[in-house]
């Protein structure tokens, strides 16, 4: 058990199990997409961030990169439900073959938004990879093609993910007993 600004965090994923995982999600991508040229991931950020860079270097195609901000936690632990896009995409993504990065997905808020937002904008294919996922916590359903881990419902921080934008440096996935 760490402690750091009064919370308490214990590792659940360590740094070696996050390699595994993501060697096992980019053999499924690799082969998913094989054949297809310049495949676009799109990062939610700034959670997807980590998880988008390390995966991106274990793809055997050339990727390109852009990026989206939507929030709905506003620093708490719970989904407000009111999920804003902060930050578009900077290029069209009409026709393009997409695949749609997220750290993880919890009431699915979020994701539900942006992908009804990026399927409006006519991609070629429209898919999505979370590290992990708390099906547990679903409100709203959206479909979900490469899952990294699936966790029960405990609030996690590191590896890209934060509590009050603290802890997204840490290499491991911890738990959190907030204060
Ligand atoms: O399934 P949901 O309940 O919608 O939760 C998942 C979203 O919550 C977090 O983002 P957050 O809004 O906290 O922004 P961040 O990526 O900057 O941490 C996370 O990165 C997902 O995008
Ligand atoms: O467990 C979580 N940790 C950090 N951010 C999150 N956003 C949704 N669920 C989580």
């Amino acid at each position: 058990m760490s402690k750091f600004n009064e919370v308490t965090y214990e590792v659940m994923i360590s740094e070696q199990e996050i390699g595994e995982t993501l060697d096992t999600l980019a053999a499924e991508i690799n082969s998913e997409y094989a054949g297809v040229d310049n495949l676009l991931l799109v990062g939610l950020l700034k959670g997807s961030v980590v998880v988008m860079t390390d995966l991106a270097r274990r793809l055997s195609g050339d990727v390109h990169f852009d990026f989206m901000t939507a929030s709905s936690y506003h620093g708490g632990t719970e989904s407000t439900g009111d999920v804003k896009i902060v930050m578009d995409l900077a290029n069209s993504i009409r026709g393009r073959h997409v695949l749609l990065v997220e750290d993880i997905i919890d009431t699915g808020r979020t994701l539900s938004k942006v992908r009804e937002l990026l399927l409006s904008r006519g991609p070629a294919s429209l898919k999505i990879c979370t590290f992990l996922d708390k099906p547990s916590r679903r409100v709203v359903e959206v479909p979900v093609d490469f899952v990294g881990r699936e966790i029960e419902d405990e609030f996690v921080v590191g590896y890209g993910l934060d509590y009050a934008e603290s802890f997204r440096q840490l290499p491991y996935i911890a738990k959190v007993n907030p204060a």
